[in-house]
């Protein structure tokens, strides 16, 4: 595999130069921070040393639940909301068949995966209980806390038919709990049961959590090699081991979001072209969010899938207030590909990209988009990417992990917390009624007459 290289030409007619340089001293004390753990949240930073410190018992055993998971059943419900499901979900959808979850179970030699407990609708949980109705079907359920409501939900529902199907006793082989090591309501349901679990350390909070089980677990049941994603991550870690940013990408990418967003450019695009990304997206907003939002101020991370996207979202990007800045990821080269036939009527007027392929046609809209975003005033960051592997995805998420640190220390935050999530839940629990919400209650219920 070779590396993630940064290319910010695109970007370079909105910086002064030596703009870049002026962030040296800030970005070594910044990664000092980091590494010598005296930042803010600095009982968080596990996942800066995890790709070097993979225990390799557990990656035996998370293997060989993977393989009793594949042979026992038709659907893998994998259970989790944010950090418990991003991670793992960005890398099946980046590293399995566009259509793995429509491919027959004997030519997949994997089960259907489906990502559940994301949401309190009553319609997509009579929906989901309908698709596994007849099917054989096993649970991970993974939460750090344990008390999330989504997922507790979720679980009770899908535990309460686990049960009625094989009994207390089958139920049990069937569920595998991802959870804290001695807290929470899930450490102390699967104790009690004797579920097989699956520990998710003190030191790493949700978002950093995908080189964990929380991650690998599912991975590893796409049939994807979790080695090689851990392997990639270790790379990611020998490359951005430096303070000094010249030859660090990882670094230099946080530079530019931070020079960028001082400038009044608070937000960042993700842009993708390959649609196995999307996910990867998704899980970099929350990573992003929730690090850097806070204290009134931060990037919003907002993301793209191209060309898609460029039907609904390209005018706003081209032609809207000018607040933006675009990260793309380009992949030299993408899996597969296919050519374009040629037509004898030619209506469409296809027939100039005749025997071209279409990925082809993709890398030109790519460098089109690019050129006309930049000419729009849009900054463009490209993050090149030789292929989609196992090997990538670990690199990617060390990288982006890595940047967030420093750019966190760098806007003055804490990046390793998230108070401002509590503050729906509370407001949810008084309505329903919880107790020792009383009071709040009243108070919200007569705010909402
Ligand atoms: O794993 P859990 O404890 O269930 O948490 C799941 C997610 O929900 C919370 O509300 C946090 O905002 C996220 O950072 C977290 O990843």
């Amino acid at each position: 595999m070779s590396k993630l290289r940064l290319d910010y030409k695109n970007a370079s007619s909105f910086l002064k130069e030596g703009e870049m340089e002026m962030m040296a001293p800030f970005v070594k004390e910044a990664h000092r921070q980091l590494h010598d753990k005296t930042g803010a949240g600095n009982d968080f930073l596990g996942w800066v040393d995890l790709p070097k410190q993979i225990d390799e018992d557990e990656i035996q055993d998370l293997k060989e639940t993977a393989e009793r998971i594949k042979k026992n059943c038709d659907v893998f419900l994998v259970i989790g909301i944010g950090g418990s499901y991003l991670g793992a979900k960005a890398a099946i959808e980046m590293l399995s068949h566009t259509f793995h979850n429509e491919l027959s179970h004997e030519r997949r030699k994997a089960p259907q995966i489906h990502f559940v407990g994301q949401n309190i609708s009553g319609t997509y949980m009579k929906h989901l209980m309908e698709l596994i109705e007849n099917k054989e079907v096993m649970v991970n359920v993974i939460s750090k806390s344990g008390t999330t409501t989504e997922p507790a939900v979720a679980f009770r529902i899908i535990r309460g038919f686990l049960e009625e199907k094989y009994g207390k006793e089958g139920a049990k082989q069937r569920i595998i709990a991802t959870t804290d090591k001695s807290k929470g309501a899930l450490r102390t349901l699967a104790d009690q049961e004797g579920y097989k679990t699956f520990v998710i350390e003190d030191d790493i909070g949700g978002r950093f959590s995908v080189l964990t089980p929380v991650g690998l677990l599912p991975i590893a049941v796409s049939g994807a090699d979790i080695d090689e994603i851990i392997k990639g991550a270790a790379i990611a870690y020998d490359d951005f081991k430096n303070s000094d940013f010249k030859d660090n990408h990882c670094y230099q990418y946080a530079v530019l979001r931070n020079i960028f967003y001082r400038k009044g450019k608070t937000v960042e695009v993700m842009a993708n072209y390959e649609p196995s990304l999307n996910y990867l997206s998704e899980w970099w907003k929350q990573l992003y969010g929730e690090s850097e939002g806070k204290d009134h101020k931060g990037l919003f991370p907002a993301s793209v899938n191209f060309t898609t996207d460029l039907h609904s979202m390209g005018q706003y990007i081209q032609d809207g207030l000018r607040n933006l800045f675009e990260t793309v990821i380009k992949v030299k080269n993408p899996k597969e590909d296919i050519a374009l036939p040629t037509d004898e009527q030619d209506l469409d007027g296809l027939n100039y990209l005749a025997g071209k392929t279409v990925n082809f046609i993709n890398e030109k809209a790519l460098q089109g988009t690019m050129l006309a975003h930049t000419d729009g005033g849009v900054p463009n960051i490209v993050l090149n990417i030789d292929e989609i592997s196992e090997q990538s995805f670990g690199y990617l998420v060390y990288f982006f992990e890595k940047a967030c640190g420093i750019s966190g220390y760098l806007l003055g935050v804490n990046p390793f917390d998230q108070p401002g999530v509590e503050d729906y839940k509370k407001n949810m629990f008084a309505l329903l009624g919880k107790k020792g919400f009383e009071k709040e209650k009243e108070k919200l219920e007569n705010r909402l007459k």
